[in-house]
């Protein structure tokens, strides 16, 4: 692991369990991290969280990450994004003045963001650094204002801030308000798998643990003041990623569904029109619904960069990293029902009163 010995770093979550970034699991089992679950939008909250850990670094990747929910209600994605955002860095500022000159120069502050600050890109090109911002959604926008806040707070005052611009993660611990989990957890109950539009928008698949590989590589030694993207090169169009998914389901979970609708591609469908037959896809239950407005239709990250500078590369491969993912929904459970029914406030709750 590139992180020095006694290099105390602190990674904020948010309150909301909604964070993009499905785990941390294996940043958190590193002695040196601290991972906390403030709630940024209260500063003295934050305040006294970096006072008493007195951080070598902070990692900040506390976020309302879902599109969907930004359109349905974008002010808490101001209050945590835009608002959290300055809580943390103001935080930061002060205690990072108040360390010894060794310390100070040490220090780094990790901003964690996303791809869907570039806009969205036509069938050609991917984002780099340097593409200008373009957000068309509330949590993009949200996402891109404290994108600027950190590189001010680095500009103005000096403070030693790094940020970074993923692609859509997937892995263990999603929440299950994203496209792996719904399609995943649709399939397991049998319930239609909504696609949006035309299922024709196309996302750039990161599996987690390569996007916190890159996270701890950056922390350690990325010049401050400077932008990595970080991608999986992982190209699909919605449908495809769909597709495969529902074919890993029927590998690692077969059951046998009733058939009411024709399958995507394959003209009037299988059971003939009205009829109701049975298949052994779970695949009979894609359903195209109306798209999400706004809806950008792709993201790529060019990866370069970091590859070239830092020398990360992911690790993990596209069809070995869903199979572990589907299969740790298999046998999760209990954490993915929690949520469901919402008893997962409860336990959080609990976790923060100790
Ligand atoms: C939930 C859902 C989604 N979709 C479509 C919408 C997107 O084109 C694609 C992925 O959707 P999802 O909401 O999982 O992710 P994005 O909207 O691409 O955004 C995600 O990746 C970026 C980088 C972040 O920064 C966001 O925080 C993160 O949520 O599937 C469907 O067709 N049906 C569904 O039920």
């Amino acid at each position: 692991m590139a992180v020095e010995a006694g290099h105390h770093v602190l990674n904020l979550d948010s309150l909301t369990y909604a964070g993009n970034l499905a785990s941390l699991a294996s940043v958190e089992k590193h002695p040196a991290y601290q991972f906390a679950q403030v709630d940024i939008t209260d500063p003295d909250a934050v305040n006294a969280r970096i006072k008493s850990f007195r951080p070598d670094a902070v990692m900040h990747l506390a976020a309302e990450s879902h599109v969907d929910r930004s359109i349905d209600g974008p002010g808490q994605f101001i209050q945590t994004n835009v608002i959290g955002t300055y809580n943390l860095l103001q935080s930061s500022l002060n205690h990072w003045r108040s360390l010894p000159p060794e310390e100070a120069d040490r220090f780094r502050f990790l901003h964690v963001s996303t791809d869907e600050v570039y806009g969205s890109l036509g069938v050609e090109g991917k984002f780099t650094e340097t593409t200008p911002y373009d957000p068309h959604s509330p949590y993009s926008a949200s996402k891109a204002s404290s994108d600027h806040l950190a590189r001010a707070w680095h500009d103005t005052y000096g403070l030693p801030v790094l940020v970074t611009n993923c692609s859509n993660n997937y892995g263990p611990y999603q929440f299950p308000e994203k496209l792996i989990p719904v399609v995943i957890l649709k399939c397991l109950r049998g319930e239609s798998i909504p696609v949006y539009g035309k299922g024709e928008n196309i996302r750039d698949w990161l599996y987690v643990d390569d996007h916190c590989r890159a996270l701890m590589t950056v922390v350690s030694q990325g010049k401050p003041g400077e932008t990595y993207n970080i991608g999986g090169n992982n190209e699909r169009t919605n449908l495809q990623l769909v597709q495969f998914l529902c074919d890993l389901m029927d590998e690692l979970s077969p059951k046998t569904i009733p058939n009411t609708s024709p399958r995507p591609g394959s003209g009037r469908g299988a059971g003939g029109e009205g009829a109701i037959a049975l298949a052994s896809s779970h695949s009979s239950l894609i359903t195209f619904v109306t798209d999400r407005p706004g809806h950008d239709l792709r993201y790529a990250i060019d990866a370069t960069k970091i590859e070239r500078e830092l020398n990360w590369r992911p690790q993990e491969d596209f069809e070995s990293g869903f199979r572990k993912t589907v299969q740790w929904y298999l046998d999760k459970q209990s954490w993915w029902q929690s949520i469901l029914s919402g008893d997962y406030r409860l336990e959080r709750q609990g976790v923060n009163q100790t």
